[in-house]
């Protein structure tokens, strides 16, 4: 079907008829019982008005909503009763939401699309996108992502924060990830990986083939728990530590956290049902950990220059706002142990995800493996065999391979921002309204020939300097972009790197009979994941 639009003529996909939708909706919603009792578990009073409320009632008042994009003549998905278009449980990804919404923007810069009854803007085209992130970010500070501050101190974290709590706190963690700050780090993560080195040594005795996914989490578990927490976690001889153990938990979910994911993509529903982030465990947990640790410093006057160092002075010092000239409130404890926290879930599944496709895909290209071991065997003779900051500084392919990792498979499939107020989209008649979620499908733009011909190829010339300078800006968003990009950006880089060169001067990676061709995606995992580990043959050079 083809519409008129105030961007032209658009073709709009019509996935079935009021009638239809009807029917298929009400056997979806009667079906799936979990939702229920756990909205109950939650908050009674709400369950009973949706008891209460006459069922045609909830139904048409979901119908007039789901007409908001259609009115607008702005091309979307037909959305389904009553989740819109977030994934049913057992059937899509947010990746496979993106990928059906992206595909009908036929030229208009953005998509509409719904999360339940909320309008949410999916933004199609690059000009706008760099509006939203870097040009009128006033009008787009905030993420509008769930927190429950009261209840769950550790969800109320840089990420999840918005206005000026998160400008105030951005601004005191900013300091953390200078170069300086990363140089003081470098050894750690040096040591982390020559331990990575032995324990992988030892465990090709007795076989070859691995769950590189896993590998790759132990060793970053262990670095941003040495940084962010200062603890030797030892995830990479025991694979049951507490921090692994929870780690995992907070990415994989729990029984029930799929649907309270879902519930959270709406932040006001989630706030309104008193929904904690985290599970009890994992809230103990982080806030125990840290509080010992802040506790074991203070008392034996220890500094070790980490991330843990840098919270505690934010904790017992003022900072200042040098723009305005006033004083910054110091941290509370529970304040200190989100920022770790964050730390910690931002750091350690995004670095090892990128190594983890990196792998992969040298696996399937020996000769781009080959290319990439030879520099780091000419760099580290030229540094006369020594590991340093400037040593990994002069590995140009390496980095290179992980952009290109990170274009084909950025761990962050989408990313999000909220409208602090009306915003009219540039050269368009239409208005967002305030509060409306606007989300970057990054997946998507790293994945479309337009920008990355043959997309599927995996090329790291595609960054080689003069290639990369022609793109658009807003072609590469594997760490987002503006004044909300990623704050351990420089971190995640630098572990990355580190694994890789410990891993490619000793290790050649092949393809095994286990390794996923074509990868199945997760379900379940909050960044980009094969749904069944990535298995690969690993062996001694
Ligand atoms: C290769 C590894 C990493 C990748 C691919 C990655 C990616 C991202 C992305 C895409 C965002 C959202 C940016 C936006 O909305 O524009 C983000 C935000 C963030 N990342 Fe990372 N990240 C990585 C490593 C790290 C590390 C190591 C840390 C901390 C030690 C970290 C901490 C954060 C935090 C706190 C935010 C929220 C920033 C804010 O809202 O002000 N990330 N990251």
């Amino acid at each position: 079907m083809s519409t008129t639009t105030s961007f032209g003529v658009i073709e709009t996909p019509n996935v079935g008829t009021h009638a239809e939708h009807a029917e298929g909706s009400q056997n979806e919603f009667g079906r799936d019982n979990v939702h229920l009792l756990y909205i109950k578990k939650y908050q009674p009073r709400v369950v009973y008005h949706i008891f209460r409320s006459d069922s045609s009632e909830v139904y048409f008042y979901f119908q007039r909503k789901f007409s908001y994009w259609k009115n607008r003549d702005v091309p979307y998905v037909e959305p389904l009763f009553p989740l819109g278009n977030l994934p049913w449980k057992h059937s899509d990804n947010l990746k496979e939401v993106f990928e059906k919404l992206y595909k009908v923007r036929h030229g208009s810069p953005l998509v509409g699309g719904y999360f339940f009854s909320q309008p949410v803007v999916i933004a199609t085209d690059l000009d706008f996108v760099k509006d939203v992130l870097v040009k009128d970010f006033n009008s787009f500070h905030g993420r509008g992502v769930y927190s429950n501050e009261k209840d769950d101190p550790i969800s109320a974290h840089l990420f999840s924060l918005d206005g000026p709590k998160w400008k105030s706190l951005r601004m005191k963690l900013s300091p953390t990830f200078t170069s300086g700050k990363m140089k003081f780090m470098f050894p750690t993560i040096v040591d982390v990986s020559e331990r990575f080195n032995q324990t992988l040594g030892k465990m090709l005795d007795e076989g070859s083939d691995f769950d590189v996914k896993e590998l790759l989490a132990r060793f970053t578990t262990d670095v941003i728990g040495t940084c962010a927490f200062g603890l030797e976690c030892n995830t990479l001889n025991d694979s049951d530590t507490d921090f692994r153990k929870y780690g995992r938990m907070v990415f994989e979910g729990a029984r029930f956290d799929s649907i309270k994911r879902t519930i959270m993509q709406v932040p006001k529903l989630a706030e309104t049902l008193g929904l904690t982030v985290f599970d009890k465990g994992i809230r103990n947990f982080f806030l125990g950990i840290v509080r010992q640790t802040i506790e074991h410093r203070e008392k034996n006057n220890i500094k070790r220059n980490d991330f843990m160092d840098l919270l505690i002075d934010l904790k017992n010092n003022d900072t200042f706002d040098e723009e305005k000239k006033i004083k910054l409130e110091k941290l509370t404890l529970e304040e200190a142990a989100a920022q770790a926290f964050v730390f910690f879930i931002a750091g350690f599944e995004t670095s090892s995800t990128v190594m983890m496709f990196a792998l992969y895909e040298l696996a399937l290209n020996p000769d781009i493996q080959e290319k990439l071991r030879n520099e780091i065997n000419t760099v580290y003779a030229k540094h006369e065999g020594h590991l340093t900051y400037e040593t990994i500084k002069d590995m140009v392919y390496l980095d290179q391979v992980i952009n290109e990792s990170l274009r084909k498979y950025s761990p962050a499939v989408a990313l999000q921002r909220t409208a602090q107020e009306d915003y009219r989209v540039a050269n368009t008649k239409l208005v967002i309204e305030k509060g409306t979620t606007v989300l970057i499908p990054v997946y998507e733009i790293h994945n479309d020939a337009r920008y990355y011909p043959n997309p599927e190829k995996f090329d790291p010339d595609r960054f080689l300097p003069e290639v990369w300078k022609v793109r658009h800006p807003m072609s590469f968003l594997g760490f987002g972009d503006g004044p909300r990009n990623c704050i351990g950006m420089r971190f995640g880089r630098m572990q990355s790197r580190v694994g890789l060169v410990m891993l490619l001067k000793n290790y050649r990676f092949e393809v095994s009979d286990k390794t996923p061709i074509p990868i199945e995606y997760s379900r379940k995992s909050l960044v980009l994941s094969p749904s069944d580990g990535m298995n690969l043959k690993i062996v001694k050079v």
